[in-house]
């Protein structure tokens, strides 16, 4: 008995994981947080440490910020490089297999998003390591939930393969209150990677540029509220109906694939399967069916709205509140009798 206990203490203590962080002026964002909120449910007693790269001031403005992001990160070292300006998956992934051999990690988890959906299965490969992907729930330190058929089922896996368990986990899954992301703890040491045994032949991809669309409204995958457009608004200039209401609100814009292949939006705003997770306070759909693709991104929403107008639209069978209604009716009085955004 007395064996078992002292057994099952030490293999809680062994969890330590390296979570792959991603910044921004200055700041880890969101999803990287929810990666450690996700890190520490693996277990109580588990050691946290960040791994950030990039250059200049940001970086270690990031750094402190990593350093004290979420209180369980108090006791870790994050860990700082000033290479990997751009993030390009093949070094990064060499470098997550570089930090892995000098620290032994149990686990290194990254965000379920483009970033982490590109580095973390070629880290996997290198490190000869089988990812567990898209994971949502954590119930102990090798078992996990994750969707499966489009989100119509859970399936609950053991990982039973060789240290690291490498993993990405859905940001919408692992909520951070925004108290314990703003909260002043005390900063855990920040520590230099040793890139002196990097190897830096890399040039199957090469970085051109980057391009980001400068907007107020907050990001689609971590926004309280998402106003979503379909195929039913027709072109570009009358999806600016839907954006002028997500402005009066606040809120993100989404978009079905349908709306972003016939080009009224671009790829990054679309809300589903093959695009972006979310799990918003509020979903309001305009024109869109409720195909079983694009359920599998927004149906973990709060609350979810639909306007349509056929009444059979499989839309309403997750909506929360819908309407049947001809949305270029609709959304003009919306925008009408909605108070401007203070
Ligand atoms: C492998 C795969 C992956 C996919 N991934 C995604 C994904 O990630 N995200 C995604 O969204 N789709 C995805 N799809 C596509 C998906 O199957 C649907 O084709 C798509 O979601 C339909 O978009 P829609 O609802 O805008 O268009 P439609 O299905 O054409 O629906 C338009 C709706 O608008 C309504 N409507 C028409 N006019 C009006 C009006 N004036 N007022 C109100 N309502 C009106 C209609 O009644 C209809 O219900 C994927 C498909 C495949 C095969």
């Amino acid at each position: 008995m007395a064996t078992r206990m002292i057994l099952g203490a030490i293999r809680k203590r062994s969890v330590s994981t390296l979570v792959i962080a991603e910044h921004e002026g200055g700041t880890i964002k969101a999803p990287s947080v929810s990666a450690v909120a996700a890190a520490k449910s693996l277990s109580d007693d588990s050691s946290i440490s960040l791994l950030l790269a990039g250059s200049g001031p940001s970086l270690h403005e990031a750094a402190s910020h990593a350093a004290s992001c979420h209180p369980s990160v108090s006791q870790a070292n994050p860990l700082l490089t000033n290479k990997f300006k751009n993030p390009l998956a093949e070094p990064w992934a060499k470098l997550v297999h570089l930090v892995q051999q000098s620290g032994g990690y149990s686990h290194i988890i990254a965000a379920s998003n483009s970033f982490g959906k590109n580095v973390i299965p070629r880290a996997a490969a290198l490190l000869d390591v089988s990812p567990i992907t898209d994971v949502t729930g954590i119930s102990e330190s090798h078992t996990f939930v994750r969707p499966i058929y489009a989100g119509n089922a859970l399936s609950t896996v053991r990982y039973t393969g060789a240290n690291p368990c490498v993993l990405t986990i859905r940001s919408t899954s692992f909520p951070v209150p925004q108290k314990s992301v703003d909260s002043k703890v005390d900063q855990a040491p920040i520590s230099q990677v040793d890139l002196s045994t990097f190897d830096e032949d890399h040039d199957k991809s090469r970085y051109i540029s980057h391009t980001s669309q400068d907007s107020e409204r907050p990001d689609l995958g971590n926004a309280r509220i998402v106003i979503t457009g379909g195929r039913a608004l027709k072109s570009a200039e009358n999806f600016k109906m839907i954006e002028k209401l997500a402005n009066k609100l606040g809120a993100a814009v989404g978009a079905t694939r349908a709306a972003v292949d016939a080009g009224f939006v671009p790829n990054d705003l679309q809300v589903g399967q093959t695009g972006k997770i979310v799990a918003p306070e509020l979903y309001m759909a305009f024109g869109v069916s409720g195909a079983i693709q694009h359920l599998a991104g927004m149906r973990d929403s709060k609350v979810i709205v639909a306007v349509n107008k056929d009444a059979d639209a499989p839309i309403f069978q997750v909506a929360d509140y819908g309407l049947v209604g001809d949305l270029f009716e609709v959304i003009p009085e919306l925008l009408e009798k909605l108070p401007e955004k203070k």
